[in-house]
């Protein structure tokens, strides 16, 4: 059966890139159903207004609840996960990635403005799983561009989206490091040669070699990860790169 994704958002066109190429096949082929809708359908003023400022004063307008209320309770089926991209969620992590695909559905809810009122993740919670997360650090217009990433990062772990499962498992972060560089031909490229171990043939010097890349990549970009390793992810040699 497919995995049904669905949108609630102010911006339905903004959401259009999901029909596109990976998802469009995926869609095609029956593997997951994706439905945008326009939250303004549910508001009853001619204004169709959705936004009203802050209790407590403050800059900016908070999303209204009753509209949303009225949208989850319409699409949302019972037990779905809601997903609320927030810069005040948890991080949004691969593991997640693969937890939520595990599941039926998931159902997301795009704020703009200054969020929405916190009753309807309340409110919400009493109706199936309710996960507010950060896709990064940054400061967005709203949810929709997060929608796009965790949609993506969800949809290429359903069974039968991504051909060869082997890309799917091996990439980056799968052992915890980042993958080293990556080259094809030619193998003297505008004065830059790919490294001569790549071309040697000699497969142990070559897995070597592409394991002290990760581990030097990640220990320059990302030292955050390799405080996160099991015990004895890393030899006594390996620490000492
Ligand atoms: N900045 C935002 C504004 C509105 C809705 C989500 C975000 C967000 C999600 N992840 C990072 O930022």
């Amino acid at each position: 059966s497919s995995f049904l994704i669905q949108v609630v958002t102010i911006f339905p066109e903004y959401l259009a890139p999901l029909r596109q190429s990976l998802l469009g096949k995926a869609a095609e082929r029956g593997l997951v159903d994706i439905a945008v809708h326009d939250l303004r359908a549910w508001t009853d003023d001619v204004h169709r207004t959705v936004d009203d400022a802050p209790y407590g004063g403050g800059p900016g307008m908070v999303m209204r609840p009753e509209p949303w209320a009225r949208a989850l309770e319409e699409v949302r089926p019972p037990g779905t996960r809601l997903v609320v991209p927030t810069p005040a969620g948890r991080p949004f992590t691969q593991a997640m990635a693969a937890e939520w695909a595990a599941e039926p559905g998931l159902v997301f809810a795009c704020g703009r403005y200054e969020g929405i009122d916190q009753r309807v993740a309340d409110w919400a919670a009493e109706a199936g799983p309710v996960s507010e997360v950060s896709i990064g650090d940054y400061v967005l217009a709203g949810g929709e561009s997060a929608v796009l990433v965790m949609v993506e990062a969800v949809t290429r772990l359903l069974p039968g989206v991504v051909g060869n499962r082997e890309s799917v498992e091996f990439d980056s972060h799968a052992d915890g490091l980042l993958e080293g560089p990556s080259y094809t031909r030619p193998a003297s490229w505008r004065g830059h040669d790919v490294p001569p171990v790549l071309l040697s043939g000699d497969h142990a010097a070559i897995a070597r070699w592409r394991r002290e890349q990760s581990l030097r990549r990640t220990a320059a970009r990302r030292p955050d990860l390799l405080l996160r390793l099991p015990e004895g992810a890393l030899t006594e040699a390996e620490r000492q790169l």
